[in-house]
């Protein structure tokens, strides 16, 4: 059985050449073919500069076979798009990518039970591909169909991988911990106040939990790697898209032109248009998300966005909601 890596960005790259570095078979998908020429002519990429790639690239998406794997590593936004194109159904789909998809709300999951129909599996946790590409000791938590097979196959002495039951909540923790970075990145943007920080990566889990709990996930698994795990390493990492991207805004950086010249994607700025559209649908409490989509989109100041999070009125730290 062979893994078909989709999308050579940073994340599908790496990935790919751990798999390959582990003894499995793998080819990876490169949307452009100059990339994939690069790959396979100077084992190189732009989007990952701390390692040399031997898997093979291809930008051919024929090249899918029945018995694949198919392992998505693209933007969320472009996820239903490209799976529409493949002409062969692989035989399932391991997910990499985090977010929501914007015109409907749906997971990723969702998104492959309508299109494809096949066995499904998520990967998420705290896993910055550059460090992974170092061989940096990292793990992960791996949810789904044939979670044991995968946990075996994809695990090594430098990537460590947990299984857990809680499809939903590992998609619902990893699409939503990218907004709350945003904001912990503009309070990096705003000089750096470790107690809001502190308090923000806090209430942020708790949102992300109450969230969560409206589609039925298991409230542990925001505890776990694909929660606090990863909200951590993506508020606090230097390779973080998401942080860095909140700290440019609050340095005055406008957040359209950002988004637009940037080659890297930046997913909680996407996400969170779904997030706010469910939580007003559903009338879920999402202070902070309301906030970074207005500091986003509704061109409000950073820090006026910071002063009205603290004036909301007093609560009780754990309410029933
Ligand atoms: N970079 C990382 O450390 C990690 C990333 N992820 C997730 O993996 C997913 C992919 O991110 P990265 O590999 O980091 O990408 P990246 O940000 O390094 O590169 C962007 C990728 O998006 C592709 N892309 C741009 N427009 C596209 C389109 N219209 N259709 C298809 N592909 C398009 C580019 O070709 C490139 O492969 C994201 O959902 C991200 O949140 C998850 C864990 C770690
Ligand atoms: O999901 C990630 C690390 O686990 C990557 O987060 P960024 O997209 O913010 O870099």
């Amino acid at each position: 059985m062979r893994f078909f890596v989709l999308g050579a960005g940073s994340w599908g790259t790496v990935f790919a050449q751990l798999l390959k570095e582990n003894g499995e078979e793998v080819i990876l998908w490169a949307r452009r073919k100059e990339i994939a020429d690069l790959i396979n002519n100077s084992h190189t990429s732009p989007y990952i500069d701390e390692m040399e790639i031997s898997v093979r690239a291809t930008n051919n998406l024929d090249e899918l076979k029945s018995t694949d794997i198919l392992v998505i590593a693209i933007p969320v936004q472009h996820v239903r798009e490209h799976l529409s194109r493949l002409s062969k159904k692989p035989s399932m789909v391991l997910n990499l990518s985090k977010g929501l998809e914007i015109k409907t709300g749906k997971r990723i999951s969702e998104i492959v039970k309508e299109i494809l129909g096949c066995p499904y599996a998520v990967l998420s946790g705290p896993s910055h591909a550059e460090e992974v590409a170092r061989k940096l000791p990292t793990a992960v938590t791996l949810a789904g169909d044939n979670a044991r097979e995968l946990q075996r196959r994809i695990s090594n002495e430098y990537f460590r991988v947990y299984t857990c039951e809680d499809v939903v909540g590992v998609e619902i923790a990893g699409a939503l911990k990218n907004v709350i970075a945003i904001a912990a990145g503009i309070l990096d943007g705003l000089g750096g106040w470790d107690n809001a920080k502190a308090a923000l990566e806090t209430r942020g889990i708790y949102e992300i939990a109450r969230f969560g709990r409206h589609f039925g996930a298991d409230q542990k698994t925001f505890m776990g790697l694909a929660g606090i795990g990863d909200l951590m390493v993506t508020c606090n990492s230097k390779y973080s898209r998401n942080r860095r991207f909140g700290e440019l805004i609050a340095k005055g950086f406008d957040p359209q032109k950002l988004l637009e010249s940037s080659h890297q994607v930046v997913e909680g700025a996407f996400t969170v248009k779904a997030v706010v559209k469910k939580a007003d649908e559903l009338e879920i409490d999402m202070p902070i998300s309301e906030e970074v989509y207005r500091v986003i989109y509704g061109g409000k100041s950073p820090f006026q966005s910071m002063k009205d999070l603290m004036k909301r009125s007093l609560k009780d730290e754990f309410w029933a909601d």
